[in-house]
C-alpha cells in the first residue's frame, strides 16, 4: 500500500513553522510534499493556499498543512476549492474535532498566533484522529 502524502504550504509569515512541522510529519512516517514558500520574502497567501488545495484535488497529496500569519487568509483561499475542508485550529481540541466531526483534510495554523509546542500538538492530534462518520457524514456531504 502506498504511503499517505502530506502537503505543506505557507506564506512568508508561516514558512518557519511550516519547516518545523515538516520534520514532525516525516518523523510520523508520512511522505511530504513541500509547496513552499521557503524564505522570508513577501508572498501572497492565496497562491499557496490554492496550490495546496489543487495538490489534494489532483491526488498528489491526501492531507494538507497550511500556515500563514493568522491562519485566516490561507484558510479562506483553500476553502474556495471544492472538496477542501480546511480547519483553522488554535488548540488540540479543535484539531481533534476538525477530524472527528468535519473530516477536515487540511489543518491550518497561525504562526503569529499559535506557539510552536501547541502547533506541534495540533499537528500530531490532527494526523492521528479519524473521522467519526455517523451523523456527521451527511453534513460533510452537504458541504460539497
Ligand atoms: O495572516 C495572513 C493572512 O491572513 C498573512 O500571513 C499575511 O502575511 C498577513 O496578512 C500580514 O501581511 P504582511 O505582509 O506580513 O504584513
Amino acid at each position: 500500500m502506498s504511503k499517505i502524502t502530506i502537503a505543506l504550504a505557507a506564506d512568508h509569515a508561516g514558512y518557519e513553522l511550516k519547516d518545523l512541522l515538516r520534520e514532525d510529519v516525516k518523523a510520523l512516517g508520512f511522505d511530504v510534499l513541500d509547496l513552499g514558500t521557503n524564505g522570508p520574502d513577501r508572498v501572497d497567501y492565496p497562491d499557496f493556499g490554492s496550490a495546496l488545495a489543487k495538490a489534494i484535488q489532483n491526488g498528489d497529496a491526501q492531507t494538507g498543512i497550511l500556515v500563514c500569519g493568522s491562519g485566516i487568509g490561507i484558510s479562506i483561499a483553500a476553502n474556495r476549492h471544492k472538496g477542501i475542508r480546511a480547519a483553522l485550529c488554535h488548540d488540540e481540541t479543535l484539531a481533534r474535532l476538525s477530524r472527528e466531526h468535519n473530516d477536515a483534510n487540511v489543518l491550518v495554523l497561525g504562526a503569529r498566533t499559535t506557539g510552536i509546542e501547541v502547533a506541534k500538538a495540533c499537528l500530531k492530534t490532527f494526523l492521528n484522529t479519524e473521522f467519526s462518520g455517523g451523523r456527521h457524514q451527511g453534513r460533510i456531504e452537504k458541504l460539497g
